[in-house]
């Protein structure tokens, strides 16, 4: 909870954005084609804001996350949310009314409120119907957001911030779980010690249950890990590669690097960064975005 209070600041900058571009009545899809991109990058970095990676010290996120997403763009070594961006507009047309999005949450605190803001802004904009946030059934990895950890948080916003932007924020997010429209799911797999291309197998009902998903967004460090089989590939494998095959649907990946496994990096650039920065593998620092089944 500290986690989250110490970015108020920085939680308010984003609720401001978000809250003024859903009390407008005619926003452009152009503008919304700029703007999503910015939106998917907070919920990237978010992914900064851990507190395994300060043996459990809260991190305050204090710059504007938007002027962040500028900033730190140099440091992303893969980039390929067009691609993500392009499916989304592509099936805006489609008359489906059952679009299901899927994210297996990572880290509680100020990213958790970022995949929020996402959640949001692709249900506001209709391009997704319903969202399933997936969290862990038993407290893992320092902050991974368990069921308390989710409640909490919304309840947090809604109710307890200083802020009135994120409070009405807050109160839009209870209303979708009121109705339904998001819901909240701790499937025991995502604390069990295998990997992602093992569900299908171990776990049929979930693998199935994620067959439905119109788009699944992977949070995290330890998500990609299991994602990609947690194995030492050239950088330059393919990501679609390294998943194998785990498949059930489209996959965005939203990871900081904070372990040594890489892929899906262009032709020489891990060897160039490991010159100049020896630890850029373990600190969050650098980012990916990988997309598999576009
Ligand atoms: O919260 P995230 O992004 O999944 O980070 C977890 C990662 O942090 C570590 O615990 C330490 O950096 C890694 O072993 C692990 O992969």
């Amino acid at each position: 909870m500290k986690a989250l209070s110490h970015c108020e600041e920085a939680m308010d900058i984003l609720g401001k954005f978000l809250i003024k571009y859903f009390s407008k009545n005619d926003v452009q899809l152009k503008n919304i084609r700029e703007d999503l991109p910015k939106i998917i990058k907070c919920a990237l970095w978010g992914n900064r804001c851990d507190l395994s990676q300060t043996g459990g010290d809260a991190i305050a996120q204090t710059e504007s996350p938007l002027d962040l997403v500028e900033s730190l763009q140099d440091l992303m070594l893969a980039d390929e949310s067009s691609k993500i961006v392009d499916y989304l507009f592509t099936s805006l047309n489609e008359s489906k009314d059952s679009k299901i999005l899927d994210i297996i949450l990572d880290n509680a605190g100020y990213e958790l409120f970022t995949d929020l803001c996402l959640a949001d802004y692709l249900v506001t904009y209709k391009f997704v119907n319903t969202v399933r946030f997936h969290g862990k059934a038993i407290p893992w990895f320092v902050s991974d957001v368990t069921s308390q950890d989710f409640t909490a948080t919304i309840n947090y916003i809604a109710h307890t911030s200083k802020s009135e932007t994120l409070k009405e924020l807050g109160k839009r997010w209870e209303g979708y779980f009121k109705s339904g429209q998001w819901t909240f799911e701790n499937e025991q797999f995502w604390t069990l010690p295998f990997n992602f291309g093992q569900m299908k197998s171990l776990d049929n009902e979930l693998y199935s249950k994620l067959s439905e998903s119109f788009l699944i967004i992977s949070k995290g460090d330890l998500n990609y890990r299991k994602l990609v089989g947690d194995i030492f590939w050239e950088p330059t494998v393919p990501f679609t590669q390294a998943v194998g095959s785990f498949k059930p649907s489209k996959l965005l990946a939203l990871r900081t690097l904070k372990s040594d496994i890489t892929c899906g990096l262009p032709e020489g650039l891990a060897e160039h960064i490991s010159k100049n920065d020896p630890d850029w593998l373990k600190i969050g620092k650098y980012a990916v975005i990988h997309v598999d089944g576009l």
